[in-house]
């Protein structure tokens, strides 16, 4: 039995929408009005197949937790002929866009390199950039208004230089570390970056693979695509202790409460509080991606509807509604009482507030971000607030009483030692992951483990360092790092150079 095609095609307005996810139907036509995403992205899909927008948006169980049982109607009692009619059905201008996409797309990906082709992680981007769909790769490389602070993150990394060590015995060479306790084989973690499955079908369990394949940490995002037990469960064993969750913060406590707890009985080590995102930044390229995708004259619902453009809104904006913008140093006791788990503030920029968070005690380290630059641009990179930041801890004996982490930008070996000479515990590493993940899946995030590891050996070495501990600030000369003499910083090495698709004689012509 259940529902059929043509009785579900009925239903695909305003005053009644169905659509379909995963075979099964739902009436949220009461919904529309609530939904962070906006109407017209509902409206495109009513009375139709809506499985493929949904999936890499919403975590599986997104359905069973928020849409009141009696909106659930039941079975499609032929999904062949769903796909018939939707075959037949007239396509908008988007609908035909999209088309001529996917086959874009599936040209691009025959003519994709083989994964060993990548030898570093921006290598990765340049496969990603051709094959992922332009939406999906709009979320993963935006970054907020001018990207003026998404460029400076590299930027900055090319002002700092080494000083190295000469005649020191380094035949071996240890990159093991630990992080809140926890032995992990080298000093980067795969940082949280929300919506995996817009990069790949099985989204962040493609990073929970490759992370325990070499037992480095993941931090799983609120904002996974993935429910966060897929991931644990993808995690092979309660045991490993590579599970960080990153949480924002929502309006209801109790909901982030019980995030928390479960996150703790599963077994995640330690608890990141962004602390930087009040709201999501204003992400252009996310936002005229959206825009395209379900067209500026709106829909022919749209149309009929009235309904007016909601252009306000990119997938960043619309899945990050419910965060709680009140969110302030007095609710960090709360945090205390609810968890036993280390507490880590991810997003912090500048070193008063790093002083602040290790003099009250409740605090167990912090994450130097600008978030990738997709929050305030113009907001330093993190390896300049590294600099003020451990002076400041140190003169004030604090340095050993919380551990310090960044991410944004690295890209190289060499940038992660500048920060762990710094003083950096750890490095995150957001979006190369993504894009090999998305070209790749998890062979791809294991490749670029690998690169990383093959670089941080050799670099090393050449350091004059055996192991992480021998890293110190006297191996680096910083004294360009707060100049950015290039103003806006243009990243000619992403955009012209690395490149796996060019053969050489290409790229000499
Ligand atoms: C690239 C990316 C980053 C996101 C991210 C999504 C993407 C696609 N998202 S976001 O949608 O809300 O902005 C998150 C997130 O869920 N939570 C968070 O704490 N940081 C988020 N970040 C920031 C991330 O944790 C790192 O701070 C940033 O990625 C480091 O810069 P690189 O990408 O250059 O390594």
């Amino acid at each position: 039995m259940g529902l059929s095609a043509k009785e579900i095609s009925q239903h695909s307005d305003r005053q009644s929408c169905w659509v379909i996810v995963r075979g099964n139907v739902f009436d949220v036509t009461e919904f529309l009005p609530e939904h962070p995403g906006g109407e017209k992205i509902i409206l495109k899909y009513a009375g139709r197949d809506a499985t493929a927008a949904f999936d890499p948006v919403h975590p599986p169980d997104t359905l069973d937790k928020y849409l009141d049982k009696s909106k659930h109607l039941g079975p499609v009692a032929d999904m062949e002929a769903v796909a018939a009619a939707d075959k037949n059905r007239k396509k908008t201008p988007e609908e035909e866009a999209e088309a001529a996409e996917e086959t874009r797309i599936a040209e691009a990906r025959k003519n994709m390199p083989p994964v060993d082709s990548c030898y570093n992680l921006l290598d990765f981007e340049a496969v990603a950039r051709r094959i992922m769909k332009k939406g999906a790769w709009a979320y993963y490389s935006s970054a907020a208004d001018d990207e003026i602070s998404l460029r400076e993150n590299r930027a900055a990394f090319q002002r700092v230089w080494f000083r190295p060590r000469i005649l020191i015995d380094v035949e071996r060479v240890d990159l093991s570390t630990r992080m809140f306790g926890a032995r992990v084989s080298a000093p980067f973690y795969v940082t949280a970056t929300a919506l995996g499955k817009l990069g790949h079908p099985d989204g962040e369990t493609c990073l929970t693979k490759a992370a325990a394949r070499h037992q480095v940490v993941q931090m799983i995002p609120t904002l996974a695509s993935c429910s966060f037990d897929e991931i644990m469960d993808a995690a092979e064993g309660p045991g490993n202790p590579y599970q960080w969750l990153q949480l924002y913060v929502n309006k209801d406590r109790e909901i982030t409460r019980k995030i928390i707890q479960h996150a703790e009985a599963r077994g995640c080590r330690a608890l990141f509080i962004t602390v930087d995102a009040p709201q999501l930044g204003r992400r252009e390229k996310d936002m005229r991606a959206k825009e395209a995708a379900l067209g500026d004259g709106g829909s022919s619902v749209q149309k009929s509807e009235g309904l007016k453009s909601d252009n306000s809104q990119g997938a960043a904006r619309a899945i990050s509604s419910f965060i709680d913008p009140s969110l302030c140093w007095d609710d960090l006791p709360w945090f205390r009482s609810v968890t036993r788990l280390p507490i880590i503030l991810k997003g912090v920029q500048r070193a008063e507030d790093v002083v602040r968070a290790a003099e009250t005690g409740l605090v167990d380290g912090v994450v130097l971000s600008n978030h990738g630059g997709r929050q305030l641009d113009f907001a330093r990179s993190s390896l300049e607030v590294l600099a003020e930041t451990m002076p400041a801890l140190r003169a004030r004996g604090l340095d050993r009483r919380i551990e310090v982490y960044v991410d944004g930008g690295l890209r190289r070996a060499t940038d992660i030692l500048k920060a762990l000479c710094l003083g950096a515990k750890g490095v995150g590493i957001g979006r190369p992951f993504l894009y090999a993940m998305s070209a790749y899946g998890v062979d791809g995030v294991d490749r670029a483990m690998s690169l990383l590891k093959d670089e941080l050996e050799m670099d090393m070495r050449l350091l004059g360092a055996r192991t992480i501990d021998d890293l110190g600030p006297e191996l680096v000369d910083t004294r360009s790092l707060g100049s950015h003499p290039n103003g806006v910083p243009d990243d000619y090495l992403a955009r012209d150079v690395y490149d796996p698709l060019q053969t050489p004689a290409q790229r000499n012509a």
